[in-house]
């Protein structure tokens, strides 16, 4: 159970640590402030004591001690204050860096798993929470516990009578706080899923809006939308009416105490067991011994919702970074770019695996098409070859090195990919084409575009190379991106070509030129070609053939045909249709 609660907590802590030296800097502060507030108090005691004996001199004398006392005091708070403000605006900024990092060199299947729905859930309402407890609950914690015991020993060292009667009420405080605070840990971290969910429904309105207008969904996706914040209005409300009693019990305890406290006070003043200033004094310490008992069960409120909070930042911390070996050189005299012998992957491994089985072999420059039925695995294999994710068994050979003993960063520098999921980062053409090659020259991107048949359009229509291109590329056309994405790959120019659907969105006449230009500049390389489309393939050196997970046919275009096995049979097929479109529908 201990262990399960440090869990929560551990990833988190570790990177807030860091910074703790500040946060040791605001206790020590903590300190000084509290004396002073203290003696501050004795000063506002003594004044009226001074008052009530007519003694002007000595008025004035503490009058200019009391000068003394706020001159230090108001500097002091502003560094108290600053120092704490940086220790949090220190902690989120490295949550946020390291969140940022996770995300980057953890496992693929964080982000493919999650919704961004989700991810900005946790990134804003999540953080904020945390935010909030180091900076609001954090200062509570660390001044007014030390407040409260120099209280102590300034009111005892007044009037012990006085004390004991102020502490009478405070147990009674503390566990109704604490009994009625419980359920708001629960509802917190519900409301927290809500929010996701409903942040994911946003999400599809914005990426889907083309989509939702075009099959009429408006109704239906602003219900969904509609019903879930619906659901988080509800989970608030309960929330509500748990703070609304909380705040009911602090009103009550505010007020009953203070009458008391003058009743009792002023009794002992008539008795001579304390003076007028004493009883001051105590109206002070009340609202000082008192002060936990409203703070406490906001600081218990919020350590709770940051509980939830953190659980969930955890859940991305503690996901297992991508695991790379430390092989950077490829086996020069070997014959092969890409060995699978006897694949077994799943993405789940509850769940029938994706490949079963898969063994086939590519020779360093040969050019081959992986073709088969949407879902039969053909981008997972590419999945795979690039380290994304882990067989669960078999064998990868990459260049003459297996797939463990790469270094990822140098085996991705050998691969370059054009992904049939175009995206296009929202700067400027020019830096979505220098992602390909950071220390790429002017020349080399414009020989690139080139290539990609896509520099006149930049030059003439789409504003020059430095026009930001806006998010994902709407201004451009599903070809226009497609070339951009292929000019990128150009330019990395890497030992081994994957074009997974790269021209899909062109019309088949540009397919065929842009795919003789490639031809040039991948000349000699390895070239992995996916593709639908029938006319792309046919000048493979081999074309695997790749049905439900399994490879059923490998061979030239000539070879399966002669064959008369599964490729002639949709070959046959598209023919029969007398479309050139897709091979499998
Ligand atoms: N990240 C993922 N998590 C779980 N399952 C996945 C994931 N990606 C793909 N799959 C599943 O794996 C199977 C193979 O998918 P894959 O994308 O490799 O097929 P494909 O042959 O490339 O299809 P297409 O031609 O439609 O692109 C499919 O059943 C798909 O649902």
């Amino acid at each position: 159970m201990k262990k399960k609660r440090f869990i929560q907590f551990s990833e988190v802590f570790k990177i807030i640590k860091k910074n703790f030296y500040l946060l040791i800097t605001v206790a020590l502060l903590s300190i000084a402030a509290s004396l002073i507030n203290i003696s501050l108090i004795q000063i506002e005691k003594s004044l009226v004591d001074a008052g009530v004996k007519k003694d002007f001199n000595l008025f004035i004398s503490i009058l200019k001690i009391a000068l003394i006392v706020i001159s230090i005091k108001i500097p002091l708070e502003y560094i108290k204050a600053y120092v704490h403000g940086k220790f949090s605006e220190k902690s989120l900024k490295d949550l946020r860096e390291e969140i940022s990092k996770k995300l980057i060199v953890s496992e693929i299947n964080l982000i493919e798993k999650n919704t961004t729905g989700d991810f900005i859930s946790r990134l804003t309402s999540d953080l904020s929470i945390i935010n909030g407890f180091l900076t609001q609950s954090l200062n509570d914690i660390l001044y007014h516990p030390v407040v409260f015991v120099i209280g102590i020993v300034y009111g005892i060292l007044v009037s012990w009578q006085m004390t004991l009667f102020c502490f009478a009420v405070i147990p009674i405080v503390i566990l109704a706080a604490l009994y009625i605070s419980k359920p708001v840990e629960k509802f917190t971290k519900r409301q927290q899923d809500l929010v996701g969910e409903t942040n994911t429904t946003v999400q599809d309105v914005v990426t889907g809006a083309l989509l939702i207008k075009a099959f009429l969904l408006e109704a239906h996706i602003f219900k969904t939308f509609k019903s879930g914040l619906e659901k988080v209005f509800h989970q608030g409300l309960k929330i509500a009416k748990i703070s609304a009693i909380l705040e009911t019990v602090k009103g009550v305890i505010q007020v009953a105490p203070s009458i008391l406290l003058f009743l009792f006070g002023g009794y002992m003043v008539i008795k001579n067991k304390l003076t007028f200033g004493g009883l001051i004094a105590f109206a002070e310490l009340m609202n000082i011994f008192l002060a936990p008992m409203h703070i406490l069960p906001n600081v218990i409120n919020n350590y709770r919702k940051t509980k939830a909070a953190a659980l969930r930042i955890n859940e991305i911390l503690l996901h297992p970074n991508e695991m790379s070996g430390d092989l950077n050189q490829s086996k020069d005299d070997y014959d092969y770019a890409v060995e699978f012998e006897n694949v077994i992957f799943s993405y789940d491994r509850s769940m029938k695996p994706v490949l079963e089985g898969v063994s086939f072999k590519i020779k360093k420059g040969e050019k081959v098409a992986i073709v088969g039925p949407s879902g039969s695995g053909k981008s997972t294999i590419v999945k795979l070859l690039l380290g994304l994710y882990r067989a669960q068994s078999g064998q990868i050979k990459i260049l003459g090195n297996s797939l463990e003993e790469w270094n990822l960063k140098n085996l991705r520098d050998r691969i370059s990919v054009v992904n049939q999921d175009i995206f296009l980062f929202p700067t400027t053409i020019y830096e979505n084409i220098l992602y390909g090659k950071l220390d790429a020259k002017r020349e080399e991107i414009e020989e690139a575009c080139r290539i990609a048949n896509i520099h006149d359009f930049i030059i003439n229509e789409a504003g020059g190379y430095f026009k930001e291109i806006g998010e994902r590329g709407v201004n451009l056309s599903g070809g226009q991106k497609q070339r951009i994405t292929i000019a990128r790959a150009i330019l990395k120019n890497s030992d081994i070509f994957i074009l997974d659907e790269a021209t899909s969105a062109l019309d088949i006449e540009s397919e065929n030129a842009l795919q003789s230009e490639i031809e040039k500049i991948v000349n000699g390389k390895t070239v992995i070609i996916i593709a639908h489309r029938f006319s792309t393939i046919k000048n493979v050196h081999k074309i695997i053939v790749i049905d439900n997970g399994k490879i059923c046919e490998e061979g030239t275009h000539k070879e399966l045909i002669e064959k008369k096995g599964v490729y002639y049979n949709l070959y046959s097929r598209q023919f029969a249709d007398k479309m050139e479109g897709n091979l499998f529908t």
